[in-house]
């Protein structure tokens, strides 16, 4: 089964807490979401494994470090979770992105696919698929689904705010993904939003109702 991390950083719970704040408008819930993504990216690539090389300072020889290992793809599920590549990028500037679109069915509540493109060499990379909100699961699990057929084979999942019935169901359908997450709620509501989560991802970010 997969790991559940939620990232406790100060940085992350306090700028959250803006995130979730019913006053705060697109600007600068963008904006946090911006941050946020990357104290996560931080966060997350901390495992990251390194090689030792040396490079010639003015001074003298330093033997010293460069990441080693696979390359790092970035795949936000739309429209949310493009809130979140830059702030990655901004770390991981290199990183190539894939996009996956899906929307959720407001009354089925089951993704619907509408767009992806992904880099070529997907299954040569470390990825880390991104979307503020984990709620019922199935959109997050269908993107998987999705790119694990196109090859990938090391995936981190990263989110905002997760719901226990969307962590379950990524751990039924996908136990070799770890998730990371900024904060873990309490339940779903029986119209399948996030309690007491932000509200609606896409709509906040791109000033959409
Ligand atoms: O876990 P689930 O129950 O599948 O719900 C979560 C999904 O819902 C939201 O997207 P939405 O369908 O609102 O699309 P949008 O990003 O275009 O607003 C959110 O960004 C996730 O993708
Ligand atoms: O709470 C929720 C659930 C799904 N999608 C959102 O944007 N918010
Ligand atoms: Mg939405």
């Amino acid at each position: 089964m997969g790991a559940v991390k939620v990232l406790d950083h100060p940085l992350i719970q306090h700028k959250l807490t803006h995130i979730r704040d019913h006053q705060t408008g697109t600007k600068t819930f963008r904006e946090l979401v911006d941050e946020v993504a990357t104290l996560m990216a931080f966060e997350i690539t901390r495992d990251l494994p390194l090689e030792e090389i040396t490079v010639q300072t003015p001074v003298a020889e330093a033997k010293t470090y460069q990441i080693a290992g696979k390359k790092l793809g970035i795949i936000p599920i739309l429209r949310a979770g493009l809130g979140m590549v830059d702030g990655i990028l901004n770390l991981i500037p290199a990183a190539k992105v894939g996009h996956i679109g899906l929307y959720r069915d407001p009354n089925t509540l089951e993704p619907v696919e509408y767009y992806s493109k992904m880099p070529t060499d997907i299954s040569e990379r470390e990825l880390i698929v991104v979307d503020p909100m984990l709620a019922t699961g199935g959109s997050a699990s269908a993107a998987l689904k999705m790119i694990k057929e196109k090859g990938a084979n090391n995936i981190k999942l990263m989110c905002l705010i997760a719901a226990p019935e969307g962590v379950k169901r990524i751990q039924e359908d996908h136990p070799d993904v770890d998730i990371y997450l900024a904060a873990l709620d309490e339940k779903l509501s029986d119209k399948g939003y996030i309690i007491p989560g932000l509200g609606d991802a896409g709509d906040r970010l791109f000033g959409t109702k």
